[in-house]
């Protein structure tokens, strides 16, 4: 496996240069590109890793896995009342959708549905931003994870377009906390600062029929783990969902820090990181580096 890992991370390393560092929040454009890590952790607790895979970064998007567990746990089968499990087929902060149906998200890992998911949250925890990175922590194993202040800021600096997908679907009635307030707290989840490594552990359990071995945690039940790997697999890179079932056939989730968790069910989850992102936001060297390693290890679910 490690030497399985290195070969992968050096024959995908001449992509760096062919994709655009996210901008659009000016804290994350400043990530110098060249970098690229991968972390594998199976359930038997190896972990493998090569390249950059210590070295933190914005997880972005990936949180919104986090929040959908936090949801389920905390809300359970009536978060669904209040959007959908669908694929969006759309860009990850697209607007038009929303509006043609009556501002209930597609599923939990488009922005819109992320919003939603942090509004039932933010009802149910007394200080959402700290319940969630405490919870990271407990998945990861590691105590010193902490939430990028300065990204989280930028974030909120530059809320146009989540805010303004926030307050449609507060005038259709499904949004029911001050948006700002809400705004605030998907952007520190957001922020939160992880590494390959971090990462691969926290997703464990969903590789693990919802049991976290490290925290001793039942996270999900199995049924629910299914449920949601199911998503990952179906809406986990937005409108790309189907090209990564395709090239890689796991159940995922990327977040426009440049970083993409896969899920192996009953075996491994994989962590990896390059800044550099296509052009639907997705790691472009890290969609490549889990396709060589799904093809070389047979790993698709399909
Ligand atoms: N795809 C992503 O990672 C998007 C998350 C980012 N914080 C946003 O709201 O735009």
């Amino acid at each position: 496996m490690q030497a399985l890992l290195n070969e992968i991370l050096d024959a995908v390393r001449p992509l760096i240069g062919q994709g655009k560092v996210a901008d659009y929040i000016p804290a994350l454009g400043t990530v110098p590109a060249n970098q690229l890590g991968i972390a594998v952790y199976g359930n038997d607790g190896e972990m493998y890793c090569a390249g950059d895979a210590e070295t933190p970064f914005s997880v972005q998007s990936i949180s919104k896995v986090f929040s959908l567990v936090q949801a389920i746990d905390h809300s359970g089968e009536a978060i669904w009342e209040r959007l959908g499990h669908e694929p969006s087929g759309q860009p990850f902060n697209s607007l038009v959708q929303l509006e043609f149906e009556r501002g209930r998200p597609r599923n939990p890992f488009i922005n819109a549905g992320a919003l939603v998911i942090c509004d039932i949250n933010q009802s149910r925890f007394a200080a959402p931003t700290l319940s969630m990175r405490d919870f990271v922590r407990r998945l990861s194993g590691n105590p010193q994870i902490m939430i990028d202040g300065k990204v989280a800021d930028s974030e909120y600096q530059h809320r146009a377009r989540n805010a303004a997908m926030a307050y449609l679907m507060q005038s259709f009635g499904n949004f029911h906390n001050d948006v700002e307030a809400v705004l605030r707290s998907y952007f520190s989840h957001c922020a939160l600062r992880m590494n390959c490594i971090d990462l691969a552990r926290a997703f464990c359990f969903l590789a693990n029929d919802g049991y976290c071995k490290h925290s001793g945690e039942q996270v999900l039940t199995r049924r629910q783990t299914q449920q949601v790997n199911s998503i990952m697999a179906t809406s986990g890179l937005y409108d790309e969902a189907g090209n990564f079932a395709y090239r890689v056939g796991l159940p995922g989730k990327s977040g426009v820090g440049g970083g993409i968790v896969a899920v192996v069910p009953g075996q491994f989850t994989v962590c990896v990181w390059s800044p550099e992102l296509n052009a639907a936001g997705n790691s472009l060297a890290g969609m490549a580096a889990l396709e060589m390693l799904s093809a070389r290890i047979g790993w698709s679910v399909f």
